[in-house]
C-alpha cells in the first residue's frame, strides 16, 4: 500500500480587509474580518521524485467536475521546504471566488506533506510557510491567519502570528458565486488598495450581525461590487436578509431566515456552517 497523508483546511470568506505592507512577506498581510467555513480543501500527499500537484473541483457526491495540474503557490511552498511530493487537492467550492481556497490548499497540503515526510513542523511553522506563499503569489493576505482556527475571525494585526479574536456561531451561511475575481488583480493594484483602505471599518464585531454590517459598509465603499453581485445584494435587502460580497470573488454570502430563498433565483445557493476549528491532519495510511 502506498503511504499517504491526508489533511483538511477550512476555507474563509473575507468580509472586509486592509493590506498592511511589511518589509518581508512574513510581515506583510491584512487586518479585517471573515467567516472560517466548514467547506475547504482536502489534500492527499504521497512520495514522489518531483513536485507534482493535481487540483480537483468535485461535486457534493464526490464526482470530479474539473481537474488541472499545478498550483504555483503550492509548488513555491514545497520548494521553500526543500521537499518533493505528489499532492492531490479536492474542493467542492469554486476556486478563485473568494472562499480562501488558495490558503486552504496550502495549509492542508503542507500539513499532509509534514506528516508524510515526518518533517516535524509546528502549526506556526506550517502557517508561516503557507502565508509566505500566499503573499509572494498575491493569492491572499489574511486567509492563512484566519484558517488557523474557526469562528468569525477578526484579525487585529497582520500575519499568522497576529492578534485574532474569534466568535463561534451556529448560524447557517448561504452563498452564491457568479464567478472568479482574480485576487492578484485587486491586491496588486495601488488604486484598488487605496479605495479598500479608505473603506475599512473600525473595531472588531462582537456578533454575526456586527460582522455583516461592517462587511456590507466596506463592500459598498470599496468600489468592488459588480453588477451581478449588486442584483443579489438588492434582492437580499428587499427580503430583509443580511448579506455582503465575498472578498475577493463575484459572490454574495447571506444569513438568517429567507437567505436561501432570496438567493435561489440567481444560482444554486451553497449552504455553509461556521467552522469550529482550523486546519488539521486527518490520517496517515500505509
Ligand atoms: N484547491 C486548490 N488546490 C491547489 N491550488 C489552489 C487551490 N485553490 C486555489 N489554488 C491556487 O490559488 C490560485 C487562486 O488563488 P485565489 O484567486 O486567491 O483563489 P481563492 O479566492 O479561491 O483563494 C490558483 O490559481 C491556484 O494556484
Ligand atoms: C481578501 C483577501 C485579500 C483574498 O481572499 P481570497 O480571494 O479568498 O483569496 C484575503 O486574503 C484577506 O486578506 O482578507
Amino acid at each position: 500500500m502506498v503511504r499517504t497523508a491526508v489533511a483538511f483546511s477550512p476555507g474563509h470568506i473575507s468580509g472586509y480587509f486592509r493590506k498592511i505592507a511589511g518589509e518581508s512577506p512574513a510581515l506583510t498581510g491584512s487586518i479585517g474580518a471573515g467567516i472560517v467555513i466548514d467547506e475547504g480543501v482536502l489534500a492527499t500527499a504521497s512520495a514522489a521524485e518531483r513536485r507534482e500537484v493535481v487540483v480537483r473541483e468535485v461535486d457534493a457526491g464526490g464526482r470530479v467536475r474539473s481537474e488541472s495540474q499545478g498550483s504555483p503557490p503550492l509548488e513555491y511552498a514545497m520548494e521553500r521546504l526543500n521537499v518533493r511530493a505528489h499532492v492531490e487537492t479536492a474542493c467542492r467550492l469554486p476556486i478563485g471566488a473568494g472562499f480562501g481556497l488558495s490558503a486552504a490548499a496550502l495549509l492542508a497540503s503542507i500539513t499532509a506533506i509534514d506528516a508524510l515526510l515526518e518533517l516535524g513542523l509546528s502549526r506556526a511553522e506550517i502557517a508561516a510557510v503557507a502565508h509566505e506563499a500566499e503573499v509572494v503569489h498575491s493569492t491572499g493576505l489574511g486567509d492563512v491567519s484566519a484558517c488557523q482556527g474557526g469562528g468569525i475571525a477578526c484579525r487585529e494585526t497582520p500575519g499568522p502570528g497576529g492578534r485574532i479574536t474569534r466568535i463561534p456561531s451556529d448560524q447557517e451561511i448561504w452563498a452564491v458565486s457568479f464567478g472568479p475575481l482574480p485576487t492578484p488583480d485587486v491586491i496588486g493594484s495601488a488604486e484598488h488598495l487605496e479605495r479598500v483602505a479608505a473603506a475599512f471599518p473600525t473595531g472588531c464585531p462582537t456578533d454575526l450581525e456586527g460582522f455583516f454590517s461592517r462587511s456590507r459598509a466596506f463592500a459598498e465603499a470599496s468600489g468592488l461590487v459588480t453588477a451581478d453581485v449588486r442584483s443579489a445584494l438588492e434582492a437580499c435587502d428587499a427580503g430583509g436578509v443580511l448579506a455582503s460580497m465575498t472578498m475577493l470573488g463575484r459572490g454574495v454570502f447571506a444569513t438568517g431566515d429567507g437567505a436561501r430563498e432570496v438567493l435561489a433565483p440567481f444560482t444554486e445557493p451553497i449552504r455553509l456552517n461556521v467552522a469550529e476549528s482550523g486546519f488539521h491532519l486527518l490520517e496517515v495510511r500505509g
